[in-house]
């Protein structure tokens, strides 16, 4: 347990311990790095032209895979509720976490260490994660935390939101991608949704670690909320920027499962997270899946003489077990199907 909770452990102190220090090739070294211009903000609920908001979604997932949405539709009461929730649960004492860390792989909901696989390497990365599926939900809610005891009914709600708010902007998207059906992504396509909440204490030195390494999302899209701290970066034309935080804004990533259904359309973006030494910063990540036997496929009127298929069609379980062993690389995973 000493080992799980270190990241929030080491919180007061003055210097990083050596564990967390990463290989200096692996570093994300300066720190001021510039804001991404053209992660454009999209206003969903002011009247916009709709195939305007549908063309400007399109731009910035064939330009960068990430886009931010405001007027989406999920209150600042939930929101807000959430946020508080999770920092009161991130900050419980340990005793009252304790028998949420485990290694048993059978166990659905989980608190873990910043440390991880990447490329093969044990990384110790600044932060803590609590994971859980939430479909369906029921079923999940049952394995969550009992603590906050507010815990089950705040996360119910918020998955609930965020549901339909991917279901939406996969609508969107459907337009945008010009699919017939317009109800292509409906059930088993985006039914799973994955809870991924991220606690980065404030680091001694963030220069010398990293929040989560460079990696794309395996999902169908992530819809993440940062607050009002930055620290999520994206790589573009080989530079790091930051996405800048609006506390009313999600973050919303295209995942490869994506790219791959859109026939490299849509792009899915590599992405890291930084830390910072002033404030806590706590990120909720909600995953959005296909059902692990759903056939991923290019979409066949994406396909033609100048787009060949990316890929053969797999099952999406396939892809993940790839993705992990590949230690996060979305190309390599990819490559059994080609
Ligand atoms: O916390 C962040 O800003 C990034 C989180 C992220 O990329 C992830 O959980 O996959
Ligand atoms: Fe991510």
């Amino acid at each position: 347990m000493e080992k799980v909770l270190l990241a929030s452990r080491y919180k007061e102190h003055s210097k990083l311990p050596e564990s967390y220090i990463l290989p200096a090739d692996r570093r994300p070294g300066k720190l001021d790095f510039p804001r991404c211009n053209s992660v454009p903000v999209i206003d969903l609920g002011n009247g916009d032209d709709p195939l305007e908001i549908v063309q400007r979604m399109l731009k910035a997932c064939q330009e960068i895979g990430v886009f931010q949405v405001v007027n989406h539709g999920v209150s600042e009461e939930i929101i807000n509720e959430t946020r508080s929730m999770y920092k009161e649960f991130f900050e419980m004492p340990e005793e009252d976490k304790a028998s949420l860390i485990t290694e048993d792989h059978e166990k659905q909901c989980k608190l873990v260490t910043g440390s991880t696989r990447h490329n093969g390497n044990k990384l110790n990365l600044w932060r803590d994660n609590l994971k859980h599926p939430c479909h369906p939900l029921e079923e999940c809610m049952k394995s969550w935390p009992e603590k906050p005891t507010r815990y089950r009914e705040v996360v119910a709600a918020y998955s609930t939101e965020i549901k339909k708010l991917g279901s939406k902007i996969l609508e969107l998207l459907c337009q945008g991608l010009g699919i017939d059906d317009s109800s292509y992504f409906e059930g088993k396509l985006s039914e799973d949704l994955q809870m991924s909440v991220n606690y980065y204490p404030p680091c001694p030195d963030p220069s010398l670690t990293l929040g989560i390494p460079p990696h794309h999302d395996p999902t169908l899209i992530t819809i993440l909320h940062q607050g009002d701290v930055s620290g999520l970066q994206l790589l573009k034309d080989g530079e790091w920027f930051n996405v800048e935080a609006h506390p009313n804004a999600f973050v919303v990533n295209i995942g490869y499962q994506l790219q791959v259904i859109s026939n490299n359309k849509l792009k899915s973006c590599e992405h890291r997270a930084v830390t910072n030494s002033i404030d806590t910063r706590i990120t909720i990540v909600c995953f959005l899946y296909p059902a692990s036997d759903s056939i991923i496929e290019p979409v066949a009127s994406l396909v033609n003489e100048s787009n060949p298929p990316l890929c053969r069609a797999f099952q999406s379980k396939e892809f993940m077990r790839n993705f992990y062993s590949m230690g996060g690389n979305g190309e390599l995973a990819l490559h059994p199907f080609k």
